[in-house]
Order: C-alpha cells, then structure tokens, then sequence
C-alpha cells in the first residue's frame, strides 16, 4: 500500500474509535477540569507526548495546567485534578502518581482502554477509548497500527475535542487563547 493509502486507513481508524467514546465520560472529565484548581496532566511515552499537548493548550484556556515531572511543576493538592494518560492502565510510575494523588485527596482521571486497569480502578473518572494495547495482548480490537498508536492518536483528538468543549462552555475563543501563546519561540 502506497503511504497515502495508510493515511486514509489511520484516519478510518479514527472515524471508529472516536463514534465509540462516551459522551458522558467525556463530560464528566471537561465538568471536573472546570472545577478544579490546578490541573497535572501525565502519561509515558507517546500517550505522555500526547498529554504535554493537551497541558500546553489548558494553559492557553487560561487555567493553571502543569504536566507532572517537569521542573516548575508544583506540588499537587486537593483541590486538584491529575488527569493520566495510559492505554494500558498498567504503567508503574503512573501507578504510583494515582495512588499519591488518591492520598493527597485530588481527583484523578484516566483516558484508558481500559477502565477496569489498575490506573482505571483508582480513578474517580475514567474515559475508555476503544484500542489496543501496546502488547497486542488484547487482540479485540483490530488496527493495523503498530503497538499502541491508535490509542495515542485517538488520546490527542480527544484531548482535543476536550478542549473544545470546555471552549464552548466558557464562551471562549482560538484568538484570547492565541494571546497567552508562547511569544519566546
Ligand atoms: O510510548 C509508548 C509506546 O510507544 C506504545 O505505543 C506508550 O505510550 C508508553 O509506553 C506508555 O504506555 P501506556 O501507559 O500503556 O499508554
């Protein structure tokens, strides 16, 4: 297949695994991002990569969004929302963050695959996103993406239409975000 025929396939990937999210999942987190007061967003790998994206355009909303690990980041209270990105819901130091945040009192959030994970059960919300797992030990969901990209993709858009909707709600628009972009680069 030519790679703009691999194209078409991811994005009809996409097309079935965006019609089989709850609207409902996804409500209750964007309702939990408006309540809270600082919001830390953290994932390994590329489903990390995909929660740094999502941080930088919390940030441009206006709220105080922080991706977990970084040197600036402050310390989480329970006031907060920690917001994990992981398709497995398995990856230790992910583990770790929900139960010190679960100690701390904060909510946490899960976008997952799988909800009845470890990362899901700790979760106070969490969002299932139809995938496989990077393994491939779960082969109900067929891709022909390789380990745990379509998961990620499908993170981002997400995130994505996550920000959307809080936009909707607060009356916000793409040129007040633009006003907090970076201006450094
Ligand atoms: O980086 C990753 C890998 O390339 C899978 O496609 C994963 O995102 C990383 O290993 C984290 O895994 P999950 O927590 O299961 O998303």
């Amino acid at each position: 297949m030519k790679t703009t025929g691999y194209v078409t396939e991811i994005i009809d990937e996409l097309h079935r695994t965006a019609s089989l999210i709850s609207g409902d999942e996804a409500e209750k987190l964007v309702n939990a991002i408006v309540e809270s007061r600082k919001i830390f967003v953290a994932g390994a790998g590329r489903s990390g990569l995909m929660g740094k994206a999502f941080a930088m355009r919390i940030m441009h909303l206006g709220l105080d969004a922080y991706v977990v690990g970084e040197t600036i980041t402050p310390s989480l209270e329970k006031e907060d929302i920690l917001i994990l990105g992981s398709g497995s819901g398995e990856t230790k130091s992910l583990v770790s963050m929900a139960q010190k945040a679960k100690s701390l009192g904060a909510m946490v959030a899960a976008i997952t695959i799988f909800p009845e994970s470890t990362i899901g059960r700790m979760s106070d919300i969490a969002v299932k996103l139809p995938g496989a797992p990077k393994d491939k030990s779960d082969d109900s969901y067929q891709t022909i993406q390789p380990m745990g990209s379509l998961f990620e993709q499908t993170l981002l858009l997400f995130y994505d239409a996550v920000i959307l909707r809080f936009m909707e709600k607060k009356g916000l628009d793409s040129k007040t975000m633009y006003g907090r972009h970076a201006n450094l680069e």
